[in-house]
């Protein structure tokens, strides 16, 4: 299995190209199960996620193929992936290809919109909670589905002529089921209207695409969205918007190890919260015209309290990384978690490194130490391990992560960019 070795100490200073976001690109290749015609995704991450639901959507029926191109952008290699679903193949979505990445589950809700019934697998994903689907199981029953959960697996049918357009206010704000209901009521007959929506911009990038594809929608990006249902959907040409996740974490390691750093092909108005909260630790971010460029010279990082929350709040896949810049803050902070009930796994691990992390209920105190020094530490889920490596860069010595394949989901040539920029990163194969 690879380990991922990092020896610290060095600033980083040069250009990151921001890739295609895991977390758009994943709803927005299961959109094309919606239509019969061609779906055209540009700038489609090269990672391990994406991988996998190309190996669901093809059981289902969709006929991928990848450009044998790959796009450049700056020094990506995100591509452009074609996919057409002519007609649905299997409405089952099993156990051993949905239980290993949550988002999978996701494709109920095109399934029973196109076919009228769907068979999937509860589903998996990072162990940051319980994360259970009570939500996609209230919100699809409104539409007009039955849904009945047997031996691991929802059963979902439509009634007779297709989903109903209804109104259904969550009672608490979920992106996974904002995306499947939203899909899902594309093709429902009538009006639906979903309140306390996610607001996330990957919502607001799936919206879009499937507006492309014909469908009627307004109020994406706002807590409620209204959708027209339409009967059929076509193809469109959409390119996934940039990995804000992905940004923010870049951000947080310049601003860890000190330097200057552009972040190439994204928007800071996609993670403001979290960019404001980066800028008061210390470091100045500007936008360019090419991206985001992040300098700390010299300095001391700053404590400072962050409270995760859905968007516009700051993001709980960016709350491991900032909790790694400010174990080495000068003073005390405190990270509050209210997304997920067991995301502090990487908690026990940055201590490994000499990190002074103490837990009462949903709240870390981070009392910030001089100096981070190398060991052997484990990755856990995908954010936790990223933390790993931006506490790694500044570490006395030699830091060796394992349990890499949890970083490989959603985060495309971390060496490499990381390396581009002075660090000194490298994967060990045993
Ligand atoms: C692939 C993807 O895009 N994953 C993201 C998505 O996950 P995901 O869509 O799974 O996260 P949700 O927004 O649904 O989860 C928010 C909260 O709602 C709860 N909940 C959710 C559904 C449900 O039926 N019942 C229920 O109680 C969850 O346990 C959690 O406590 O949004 C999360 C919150 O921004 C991010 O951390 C994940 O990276
Ligand atoms: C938690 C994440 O992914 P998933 O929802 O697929 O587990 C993530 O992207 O940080």
């Amino acid at each position: 299995m690879d380990r991922i070795r990092i020896t610290g100490g060095n600033e980083l200073h040069g250009i990151i190209p921001i890739s295609g976001a895991k977390n758009a690109a994943l709803p927005l290749m299961i959109a094309s199960l919606l239509t019969d015609d061609t779906l055209t995704l540009e700038n489609v991450p090269h990672l391990a996620d994406v991988e996998q639901l190309l190996r669901i959507l093809g059981n289902h029926g969709v006929d991928v193929s990848v450009n044998g191109r790959r796009e450049r952008q700056g020094e990506s290699y995100s591509r452009t992936i074609h996919f057409t679903c002519r007609t649905i193949t299997d409405t089952t979505a099993p156990y051993e290809l949905v239980s290993k990445m949550r988002a999978s589950f996701w494709v109920i809700g095109p399934l029973l919109a196109r076919e009228g019934r769907a068979r999937v697998s509860l589903p998996g994903g990072c162990a940051i909670g319980t994360r259970p689907v009570d939500l996609f199981i209230e919100a699809l029953t409104a539409l007009g589905a039955n849904i009945e959960i047997d031996s691991g697996y929802i059963n979902a049918t439509a009634p007779k002529g297709g989903l109903v357009g209804a109104r259904y206010v969550f009672p608490k704000v979920s992106v996974g089921a904002t995306h499947v209901m939203m899909m899902a009521a594309t093709l429902a007959n009538g009006q639906t209207v979903i309140g306390n929506a996610a607001r996330e911009p990957e919502v607001v990038d799936l919206a879009n695409c499937l507006i492309a594809m014909g469908a009627k929608i307004s109020g994406h990006g706002t807590s409620t969205i209204t959708i027209e249902g339409v009967s059929s959907l076509s193809g469109a040409r959409h390119r996934v918007l940039p990995d804000r996740i992905e940004t923010g974490t870049y951000a947080m390691a310049v601003a860890m190890t000190g330097g200057d750093v552009v972040l190439e092909g994204t928007d800071g108005a996609l993670l403001e919260t979290a960019l404001e909260a980066v800028r008061r630790a210390g470091a100045t971010i500007t936008q360019t015209e090419t991206g985001l460029r992040v300098v700390r010279n010299g300095g001391a990082i700053k404590p400072v309290d962050v409270v995760t929350d859905p968007f516009p709040g700051f993001p709980t896949d960016l709350q491991a990384q900032f909790m790694g810049l400010m174990t080495m803050s000068n003073g005390v902070s405190h990270i509050t978690e209210t997304i997920f009930e067991n995301r502090f796994m990487h908690v026990q691990e940055l201590a490994r490194l000499g990190a002074k992390i103490s837990l009462s209920g949903q709240t870390a105190k981070i009392e910030g130490v001089s100096k981070l020094k190398g060991a052997p530490v484990m990755a856990t889920d995908l954010r936790a391990s990223v933390s790993l490596v931006i506490a790694g860069l500044v570490a006395e010595g030699e830091t060796m992560v394992s349990r890499v394949y949890h970083l490989d989901r959603g985060f495309e040539r971390l060496e490499e960019k990381l390396n581009a920029c002075g660090a000194n990163v490298e994967r060990v194969s045993d």
